[in-house]
């Protein structure tokens, strides 16, 4: 069994007592009730910059407690101040020590586009996503058969939102395109070894055609790492540890940001 399998197996038993308590009905009649969905592909991919997405996460497999957030929705209006164009909250309970009140908590905070972050394995999640007004839901393709991905992908644009399709690889790549990702993630990190390896999106982005919007997720240490992944095409980073660890997190968004906006930059992007 990969990390990956282990997580699953989780979301799984934590799914089957929410829709003990939840009914599918229940959550379609709060979805109709919240707001809609903020569009969130033109926050995602900027003219003249790298848009920065910052996450609220407590924990993780590979490092363990990373910090208490005792408020996430105070966390994330820093980032939101900083500049960050979207915010990341973890919803897993078992292994990242999140929440949907967590998400609950943000949405109710900040204006900019909020993504679930989670191990959607279900339509049931996706529609929980909107009921709690999430604009983005993660899919992660090493977790999905490709029909089950093709059908989540479908459901979560229906219902207004935008996936944020995660790979590793260029044979995934391939799958999410297949599947109808608008939105790329390229996660630095191997979900079924937790090994981090900042080349992958280097060797993902020419995979990715020009109209999809690239991201490069986790391993984002600093504003290098940002020009990094600039230069390999990135339009967004996705960012957790190293915000979530800082202790002045709205500062270090905005350096982030600064330095995705550098004038260097821009010739590549046009
Ligand atoms: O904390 P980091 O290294 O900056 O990474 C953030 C984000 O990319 C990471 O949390 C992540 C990317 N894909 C995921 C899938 C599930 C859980 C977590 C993740």
């Amino acid at each position: 069994m990969t990390v990956l399998d282990e997580i699953i197996a989780g979301v799984r038993e934590d799914l089957a007592s929410r829709q003990a308590t939840t009914s599918l009905d229940a959550l379609k009649e709060r979805a109709a009730k919240v707001p809609g969905a903020l569009e969130a592909v033109s926050r995602l991919k900027l003219d003249d910059a790298i848009a920065v997405i910052a996450e609220v996460k407590r924990s993780s497999p590979s490092r363990g407690a990373l910090a208490a957030i005792a408020d996430p929705a105070a966390l994330a209006s820093e980032y939101e101040k900083g500049g960050a164009g979207a915010i990341s909250v973890l919803t897993e309970q078992r292994r990242f020590n999140g929440s949907l009140a967590d998400l609950d908590a943000v949405r109710a905070r900040v204006d900019v586009p909020v993504l679930r972050k989670d191990f959607v394995v279900t339509p049931y999640q996706v529609w929980e996503a909107r009921a709690h007004g999430a604009d983005i839901v993660l899919l992660i393709v090493a977790a999905l058969e490709q029909t089950v991905l093709t059908s989540l992908v479908e459901r979560v644009h229906s219902l207004g939102m935008t996936a944020l399709v995660e790979v590793h690889t260029v044979d995934e790549v391939s799958r999410a395109i297949d599947a109808g990702a608008r939105v790329i993630g390229v996660n630095a990190r191997d979900l079924k070894t937790l090994d981090v390896d900042r080349t992958t999106f280097a060797r993902l982005a020419p995979a990715i055609p020009d109209e999809i919007v690239r991201i490069a997720e986790s391993g984002v240490r600093g504003p290098h790492d940002v020009v990094d992944f600039a230069r390999s095409g990135a339009d967004a980073v996705l960012v957790g540890e190293a915000l979530v660890t800082d202790d002045a997190p709205r500062a270090s968004v905005a350096d982030l940001v600064a330095a995705g906006a550098h004038p260097s930059l821009r010739a590549l992007r046009h």
